[in-house]
């Protein structure tokens, strides 16, 4: 590593890694020290003691300050299902997230990672929502489930998407702004923001905030269901921001960013999957400004714990004929693929597992609890 390349590095950012270089700094370390560092991270190193280029002297002062690594996170479990993995971390101060990879084809992983322990908006049909807040997570912790995945990846592997879809709603964690800065600088995270999507059930002044500053970054917004009265009642926040207002910001973003948007529409059997809701959730796309840069993905919905005991999934056929209609409707939209519902691991199933097992947090009237 040459002294020329240090340079390239852009300033270490706010977490563990600034600690890091301000560390090297205190003990007059050249600057490359702490490149040589973050390379070897990003080429798979999981330990201070595996970076070669490092001086021996030099390892052990940051095992003895830093612990064996860098990763604020360690893993607890992990469950493997059909094509997905899904890992349950422990954060330092004894919190749990739940992270999910899938592996659609060769070559191509993505990564589901979560912002937030548990999640305090209550959606009736999520399980994380069951838990309610326990805390937002740091920057280090929500880039840390993208490094993991790098790390159990091949030599070389990277998730080539990250979906901010994992517990918690990232919008009210003001972390994940500096979180995808991170994930999209060279040198650190490296991914384009193109492949990164944030889903939200739409926190309106977080969103406009997040559209100005990461306008290439893919969002999703949860509708399902076009009647405010019963989106209302599956998704409480819509009483304080409500649908419309989050839908101008995005008829702005669309405007100025040309970036094709997704409006998310959760599928329950007998509650929004009728003609009515058919027709109106079209009308909602066909009045945007430009209706064409909106997609709407169907999803069908998952058993989740702790969710309303009387909601149900559709047959699969009917989800592909809602999909099918709204074409007809003139409306642009596909299915979810979803994997991992062997394993709890698919959308609104993430729970952060063992918390429940302990008997803490557990929700009331849980079938499997
Ligand atoms: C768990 S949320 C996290 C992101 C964000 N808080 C949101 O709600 O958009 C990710 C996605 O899972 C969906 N989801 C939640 N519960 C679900 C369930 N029981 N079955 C299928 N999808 C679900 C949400 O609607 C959302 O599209
Ligand atoms: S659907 Fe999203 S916002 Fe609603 S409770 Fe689940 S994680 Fe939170």
């Amino acid at each position: 590593m040459h002294r020329s390349t240090v340079n390239e590095l852009p300033h270490p950012p706010p977490g563990i890694l600034a600690e890091v270089h301000s560390f090297l700094r205190g003990l007059g370390a050249p600057l490359y020290r702490y490149h040589q560092l973050v390379t070897a991270f990003q080429r798979g190193a999981q330990s201070f003691h595996e970076v070669r280029d490092l001086p021996s002297d030099l390892r052990q002062q940051l095992v003895a300050r830093f612990g064996l690594t860098v990763l604020p996170l360690d893993v607890e479990a992990v469950r493997t299902g059909e094509q997905v993995e899904k890992v349950l971390f422990r954060t330092r101060t004894g919190a749990r997230v739940e992270t999910v990879l899938s592996r659609y084809r060769a070559g191509w992983s993505s990564v589901c990672v979560s912002t937030q322990a548990g999640c305090g908006l209550a959606c009736s049909f999520c399980a994380t929502g069951a838990l309610g807040l326990e805390r937002n997570l740091s920057v280090d912790e929500i880039c840390a489930q993208v490094v993991h995945q790098r790390w159990s990846l091949e030599p070389g592997g990277a998730p080539k998407s990250v979906a901010f879809m994992g517990m918690g709603e990232a919008l009210a964690n003001p972390n994940v702004l500096t979180a995808l800065s991170v994930l999209t600088a060279p040198g650190y995270g490296g991914l384009s923001p193109r492949r990164i999507t944030v889903s939200t059930v739409g926190l309106a002044p977080a969103l406009a905030t997040l559209t100005e500053e990461h306008p290439q970054v893919t969002l999703t917004l949860s509708v399902h269901s076009p009647f405010p009265e019963q989106r209302a009642q599956l998704i409480p926040l819509e009483r304080r921001y409500p649908l419309e207002e989050n839908l101008a910001i995005l008829d702005r973003h669309v405007l100025r960013a040309r970036r094709k948007t997704y409006l998310a529409y959760l599928l329950i059997e007998g509650i929004n999957d009728s003609e009515a809701h058919l027709v109106a959730l079209a009308r909602l796309v066909q009045r945007r400004s430009r209706p064409e840069l909106f997609h709407v993905s169907v999803i069908r919905y998952n058993a989740a714990f702790g969710a309303d005991p009387s909601f149900r999934a559709p047959a699969s056929s009917k989800v592909d004929d809602f999909v099918a209609r709204l074409h007809r409707l003139g409306v642009g939209a596909t299915r979810r693929q979803q994997f991992g519902a062997d394993i709890d691991a698919a959308c609104g199933q993430l729970r952060a597992e063992s918390l429940v097992r302990l008997g803490r947090r557990r929700p009331s009237g849980d079938p499997r609890g």
